[in-house]
C-alpha cells in the first residue's frame, strides 16, 4: 500500500540586489521559521513554518544537499518526483533551479548526481531528457528550435489517465557533458524578456523531465523507471509595477492566470473538493501527478526581501502554507519488458483462444493505477529506444515495490516475482485483454479487406473515456452551431456525438427534433423562394393528420414542385406533355360559360379552413386580393405571395362545411362564425370591385380602363390574382370579354386551357406581373433576356392579363408559355 506524502515546502530568501535598499522586513528566524513584517502594520510580524527555510547567505550546494538530493535519490527506486520553484518575479526561481556558471542550481547538480550514480551502480541506466515550456497557455518543445508556425503541442491523457505531452521529443544522454550541451542550447530557446522588475525575466513555465530506466537483474529481472521533473515556474507579476507593454501584458496575464489556477487546485485538494480544476490551465494539468497524484513533490518558495515586495511575499507564503497540506500517494513504476505489436497480440489472442500458452512470458499492465505509456508519447524522430516504449506499470493493482518515502529500498518485493501472482494477474486481466484482442482482430479483418476502416471500428478502438470526451467535443460544437442558427451543421455534429455515445437517449431525441425542424425550415424556404406557385392546395388527404408544427389548419398543401423545383422536371413535362400544346396557344375566354362552370381542378382545391390566419386585411398600398402562402390565407398580400385561391370556391366550401356542422359547441360555433365572417369579408374583397368611395380604390389610368368601361380595373403589378379572375368572369357574364373581342379580331380561341386551370394561369400571370426578375427566371424556360422583356412590357403596358398576352405582346412561343404554365400545374 502506498502511503500519503505531503508536499515538501522549502522557503528561500534571496539576498538584496545591488539596486535594492536593505531592510529587515523578511528574516529567517530558525531552520524552518520565517518572520515577515505584517504588510498592513509594520510594527507587527507574521511567522511562517516550512520544512526548511534558507536565508540569503545560504548557497546553492547546501540547499541541494539538504533537500533536493534525497528527492533525486528516489528516482533510483522507480519513483517520480517533482521539484518546482514558485514566487513573484525576480524572487530567484531561475537562480535556484538553473543557477549560473559560478553557482550551478538544482538542474546541473541533479544531473551530475544522476551520472555519478550511474557510474557507481552496477546497473545499465538509460537516461533521457525532455525539456519544454508553457508559453501563453501553449506547450512548446525546447529541444527543438522554435517553429513560429506551430501553435503548441497537445496535452493528452492515456488509458490510465496519465497526463503526457503528445509529440514531445526526447533525447538520450550518456554523460553530464552531453546533457549540458543539449540543455544550454535548449535553454536558449526559452522565452525570456526584460521587465521593470527583472532584467532577465522568464516569460514561460519551463519543465525539464529526466527519466532513468534500468533493469534489475539481481531480482526478478524487472525493469524500473524513475522520473524527475524540475520546473521553473514563471513569476507572478503585479502589472501596476511592471509597467508591461501589450506583449508583456499578454504573457503576464497568462502567467498570473495559470498561477491563480494553481492556487485553486491546491485549495480544492485541501478542502477535499470533488472537482480539482487541473484542466483549467496547462501548467496545473502537467503538474496533476505532482499535486495530489502519485509523484513525490517539493515546492521551493522563492522570496524577494524588502518592504516593497511585502504584499507579494505575504501572498506567496500564504499559498505555500496551504500547499503544505497537499498529500500525494507516490508509487514506484515498473516497466514490463515485452513490447507487443498488434500482430503479437493477435497471435497471443489466438493462442489463448486455442487454450495454448503464448511462447513469451506475458505480463499485462492492468488494474487500478496501472500505467502504460502511449507510443505516441515519444516523437518518432527522437532516439527513443524500444525499452522506452515498453509497457509501464505502477504498483497500483499489480505487484509493486514497497514505497518508502525517505530512502526506499531498491529491490522488488516478493510480490514482483513471476509465478502465482503473475498467473493471478493474467486471469484477472484475461477478459479485458480478450476484448482488446477482439477489437484488434476486427480491425485487422477490415484492413485486409479494404484500405479504409469503418468509422464504427475506429470508434471501437477508443477507450470509453476517450469516446465520452470526443462525444462531448462534438456536442459542444453542435450546441454552438445550433445557437448560431446553423441547424444543418449542428445536426451533423450531434450525429457525430451520438456515434461516440450511442447510449445518450436524450441526444437521440434531440436529433430527431432537430431533423423535424430542419425539414420544416427547408419546406418553408422552398415555398418562400419558389413562391407558393409550387404548392398545390388540396383537400385533406385520407389518413393524413395535421402536423403538430403546422402553422394553421387544414388548408392542406401538398409540396408538389416545391421539393424539386429544378428545371429538369419542367423540361421533362415540356418535352412530354400529357397533351400536346395547341399551336398557336388557344384563348380560353371565348367559352365563358365553360370557364365559369369549370369546377376547380381536382388537384387544386381549397379546402375549408378551420384555422385560417388573415394577415392585414387591406394594406395601404391598395393591394387587396386573397392569397394562399405558407399555409395561410391572407388579405392585402404582397407580391411575394403569388398563389391565389379562388375566393368563391373558398367561401362556398366553407359555407358547406358550416352547414354540415349542425350540432356544435358554443365555442366552436363562435369560432366558425368568426371564420365565416372572415370568409364573407374575403369574398367581398375578392368579388366586389373597389369604387371611388373605397379606401383602397386605385383610379384607373386612361389606357387601363376596362373594356366594358364600367368596372375600374386595377393595374398594380402582381395584383391580378383572383381579383383578375373574378373580374374576368364578370366580364364574361356581361358578354363582353376580352377574348370575345380578340375572337372578333380573328384570333382562334379554344374552349379551355386543357390541363391548366384558372388558378394555375392566375398564379403564373401574377408571378410574371410581379416584375421580379429573379422570380421570373425561376420559372422554367425563361432566361434573363426574356425576363427583362417581361419587366419592360409590364412597366410600359401594364400587367399581363392573360396568357394570350404573352404571345401577342411578347411574342412568346406556345412551347415557352406551356413551360411557364407547367410550373404551376
Ligand atoms: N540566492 C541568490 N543569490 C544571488 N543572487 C540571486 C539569488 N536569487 C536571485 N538572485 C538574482 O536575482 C535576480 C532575479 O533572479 P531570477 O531571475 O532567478 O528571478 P525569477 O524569480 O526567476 O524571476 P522571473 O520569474 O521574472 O523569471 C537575478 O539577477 C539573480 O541573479
Amino acid at each position: 500500500m502506498s502511503t500519503g506524502h505531503k508536499i515538501k515546502v522549502v522557503c528561500r530568501v534571496r539576498p538584496f540586489l545591488k539596486t535594492e535598499k536593505p531592510d529587515t522586513s523578511v528574516e529567517v528566524e530558525a531552520n524552518n521559521v520565517l518572520r515577515v513584517s505584517n504588510p498592513r502594520d509594520h510594527t507587527k510580524d507574521v511567522k511562517f513554518n516550512f520544512d526548511s527555510c534558507y536565508g540569503p547567505e545560504i548557497d546553492q550546494a547546501t540547499i541541494y544537499r539538504n533537500d533536493v538530493r534525497p528527492l533525486v535519490e528516489t528516482m533510483f527506486s522507480g519513483m517520480s518526483a517533482t521539484i518546482f520553484c514558485y514566487g513573484v518575479t525576480g524572487a530567484g526561481k531561475t537562480h535556484t533551479i538553473q543557477g549560473s556558471d559560478t553557482e550551478p542550481g538544482i538542474i546541473p547538480r541533479a544531473l551530475e548526481h544522476i551520472f555519478m550514480h550511474q557510474q557507481r551502480d552496477p546497473y545499465d541506466y538509460d537516461i533521457r531528457i525532455r525539456y519544454y515550456e508553457i508559453y501563453k497557455e501553449a506547450v512548446f518543445d525546447l529541444l527543438k528550435p522554435h517553429d513560429p508556425t506551430t501553435s503548441g503541442l497537445p496535452i493528452r491523457e492515456d488509458a490510465q489517465r496519465k497526463i503526457f505531452v503528445a509529440g514531445l521529443s526526447e533525447k538520450r544522454v550518456a554523460s553530464y557533458e552531453q546533457f549540458d550541451a543539449i540543455y544550454q542550447k535548449a535553454s536558449g530557446n526559452r522565452r525570456t524578456a526584460s521587465t521593470k522588475l527583472n532584467n532577465h525575466s522568464s516569460r514561460s513555465h519551463a519543465i525539464l523531465t529526466v527519466q532513468v530506466q534500468w533493469r534489475d537483474d539481481t531480482g526478478a529481472g524487472t525493469t524500473w523507471c524513475g522520473r524527475l521533473h524540475l520546473i521553473d515556474l514563471a513569476g507572478s507579476e503585479d502589472n501596476r509595477r511592471t509597467e508591461n507593454g501589450k506583449d508583456r501584458m499578454a504573457e503576464s496575464s497568462a502567467i498570473n492566470r495559470s498561477l491563480f489556477v494553481l492556487g485553486q487546485v491546491v485549495e480544492a485538494l485541501n478542502t477535499g473538493s470533488s472537482r480539482i480544476p487541473y484542466r483549467d490551465s496547462k501548467m496545473t494539468r502537467i503538474l496533476q501527478d505532482s499535486l495530489g497524484g502519485e509523484s513525490l513533490g517539493m515546492m521551493i518558495v522563492n522570496v524577494a526581501p524588502g518592504e516593497r515586495f511585502l504584499q507579494d511575499t505575504n501572498n506567496t507564503l500564504n499559498f505555500a502554507t496551504k500547499s503544505r497540506l497537499v498529500v500525494n500517494k507516490p508509487v514506484a513504476h515498473e516497466v514490463v519488458e515485452q513490447r507487443w505489436s498488434a500482430a503479437d497480440r493477435l497471435q497471443h489472442h489466438r493462442g489463448a483462444l486455442a487454450g495454448r500458452q503464448p511462447k513469451s512470458t506475458l505480463v499485462v499492465a492492468s488494474g487500478p493505477g496501472a500505467k502504460r505509456r502511449r507510443s505516441d508519447e515519444v516523437d518518432p524522430d527522437s532516439d527513443a529506444s524500444p525499452g522506452c516504449r515498453a509497457m509501464l506499470t505502477s504498483s497500483g493493482g499489480l505487484p509493486r515495490r514497497p514505497v518508502a518515502v525517505a530512502r526506499p529500498g531498491r529491490h522488488s518485493d516478493s510480490s514482483c516475482k513471476p509465478g502465482a501472482v503473475q498467473r493471478a494477474v493474467e486471469q484477472k486481466t484475461s477478459s479485458a485483454s480478450n476484448e482488446i484482442m477482439e477489437r484488434v482482430m476486427r480491425i485487422e479483418q477490415q484492413l485486409s479487406g479494404s484500405s479504409r476502416l469503418d468509422s464504427s471500428v475506429v470508434i471501437d478502438m477508443f477507450t470509453p473515456a476517450t469516446k465520452l470526451k470526443t462525444s462531448r467535443g462534438w456536442l459542444k460544437h453542435a450546441r454552438e452551431l445550433e445557437q448560431g442558427g446553423d441547424l444543418e451543421k449542428a445536426l451533423a455534429h450531434y450525429e457525430e456525438a451520438l456515434k461516440y455515445a450511442p447510449e445518450l437517449n436524450k441526444l437521440e431525441a434531440h436529433i430527431e427534433k432537430l431533423r423535424v425542424r430542419l425539414r420544416r425550415q427547408k419546406r418553408r424556404s422552398s415555398i418562400a423562394s419558389h413562391g407558393a406557385a409550387n404548392v398545390r392546395v388540396a383537400d385533406q388527404l385520407p389518413g393524413r393528420k395535421p402536423d403538430d408544427d403546422d402553422d394553421c389548419g387544414p388548408l392542406w398543401l401538398i409540396d408538389g414542385l416545391a421539393e424539386s423545383p429544378g428545371a429538369e422536371k419542367a423540361k421533362r413535362r415540356a418535352a412530354h406533355p400529357a397533351k400536346p400544346a395547341p399551336k398557336p396557344l388557344a384563348l380560353p375566354s371565348t367559352q365563358p360559360a365553360a370557364a365559369s362552370k369549370a369546377a376547380p381542378s381536382k388537384s387544386v382545391v381549397a379546402a375549408a379552413p378551420k384555422r385560417v390566419k388573415l394577415a392585414g386585411a387591406r394594406k395601404a398600398s391598395g393591394v387587396t386580393e386573397g392569397s394562399v402562402h405558407d399555409r395561410r390565407v391572407s388579405f392585402g398580400s404582397s407580391i411575394l405571395n403569388p398563389f391565389v385561391v379562388g375566393g368563391s370556391d373558398f367561401d362556398s366550401d366553407l359555407q358547406d362545411r358550416l352547414d354540415r356542422k349542425a350540432v356544435v359547441s358554443a365555442a366552436r360555433t363562435k369560432r366558425l362564425e368568426a371564420k365565416s365572417s372572415v370568409a364573407a369579408r374575403l369574398n367581398r374583397v375578392l368579388a366586389v370591385p373597389r369604387t371611388p368611395g373605397d379606401r383602397d380604390y386605385v383610379p384607373p389610368s386612361s389606357d387601363q380602363e376596362s373594356d366594358s368601361g364600367v368596372v375600374p380595373r386595377r393595374r398594380v403589378p402582381g395584383a391580378l390574382g383572383v381579383r383578375g379572375l373574378v373580374e374576368q368572369r364578370r366580364q364574361q357574364a356581361a358578354g363582353d370579354t376580352r377574348a370575345q373581342k380578340q375572337s372578333r379580331e380573328g384570333v382562334d380561341p379554344v374552349a379551355d386551357l386543357g390541363q391548366f386551370s384558372d388558378i394555375c394561369q392566375a398564379s403564373a400571370l401574377q408571378m410574371i406581373n410581379s416584375a421580379d426578375v429573379k422570380k421570373i427566371m425561376k420559372l422554367q424556360g425563361i432566361g434573363k433576356r426574356r425576363a427583362e422583356q417581361i419587366q419592360a412590357s409590364v412597366k410600359e403596358e401594364g400587367p399581363i392579363l392573360h396568357v394570350c398576352d404573352l404571345q401577342t405582346r411578347l411574342h412568346f412561343k406556345g412551347k415557352l408559355i406551356l413551360a411557364i404554365l407547367s410550373t404551376f400545374a
